[in-house]
């Protein structure tokens, strides 16, 4: 590993571990565990604190997709699912960028539609990340573009609405060598990155995104995150909350 990727690893580790030590209620009975590279830290901090008897063996886990899912189980802890369980005390989630007012792109992995899902039946939901996703502005740092889980029939028209619409690409995603053809998710659709450069009104771009026919759901979280962390390169974090309150952790 590289002295850089070295610094990206420990800045997704300690944001990971001070969103539990600070959200994690001690009476949590649900939690929602999300997916991507940031997570993995989120879920050795509980293991951890599971064994040294700071939370509860009884709490339930929710994931995100089979990631998640394999997280939890491997973790030892409980595993649960959304649909039996769709009140949730925390989920704690990566973003590929998050702005000052915590709307976030999220969907890197592919995992938006069940992140979402999770988020929205949580009490709150915890954004954890390392310094390249504090953004000023949606669009400006994570320039792939918006995820957007779409219906496999519709990806031609989708694609051609969201061009007609402003974006500057809109491309399917692909396996690369490890997939020949479409990424597909974990509910069996495809994904369209949209990029529309910097987005001056992400409320209302999620909205027409959502309204067009084929789109499962969109990768913009407008007015659900509770607090977002930070990890810096200098080993400090950023914790930025919903009611516009920052502060550094050292
Ligand atoms: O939205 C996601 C997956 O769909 C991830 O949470 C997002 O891509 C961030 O991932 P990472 O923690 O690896 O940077």
């Amino acid at each position: 590993m590289s002295s850089v990727e070295a610094t990206i690893e420990g800045a997704k580790r300690l944001a990971a571990f001070t969103a539990i030590d600070s959200h994690f209620p001690k009476d949590a009975k649900v939690v929602g565990i999300g997916s991507g590279s940031t997570v993995i830290y989120c879920v050795e901090r509980i293991v951890e604190k599971k064994l040294a008897g700071e939370i509860s063996s009884d709490v339930i886990y929710i994931p995100t997709g089979f990631q998640s899912k394999e997280l939890i189980i491997n973790g030892g802890l409980n595993l649960g699912a959304v649909d039996g369980y769709p009140v949730i005390d925390v989920a704690f989630d990566g973003a590929d960028e998050v702005d000052p007012a915590l709307n976030c792109i999220k969907g890197g992995g592919a995992c938006l539609f069940q992140e979402k899902l999770v988020a929205e039946c949580a009490k709150k939901f915890v954004v954890v990340a390392d310094f390249r996703k504090n953004s000023t502005a949606l669009g400006t740092q994570w320039l792939q573009g918006v995820p957007i889980e779409v219906v496999p029939t519709a990806h031609a028209k989708v694609r051609q609405d969201l061009l007609a619409m402003g974006a500057i690409t809109a491309t399917l995603r692909l396996g690369g060598k490890a997939k020949a053809g479409a990424v597909i998710t974990d509910n069996c659709n495809v994904i369209i990155d949209a990029h529309f450069g910097k987005i001056s009104d992400p409320v209302a771009l999620a909205q027409k995104i959502k309204l067009l026919v084929g789109v499962v759901e969109v990768g913009l979280f407008i007015n659900m995150a509770t607090a977002s962390y930070f990890g810096n390169a200098d080993g400090s974090v950023t914790a930025k909350f919903s009611n516009g309150e920052v502060s550094q952790i050292q």
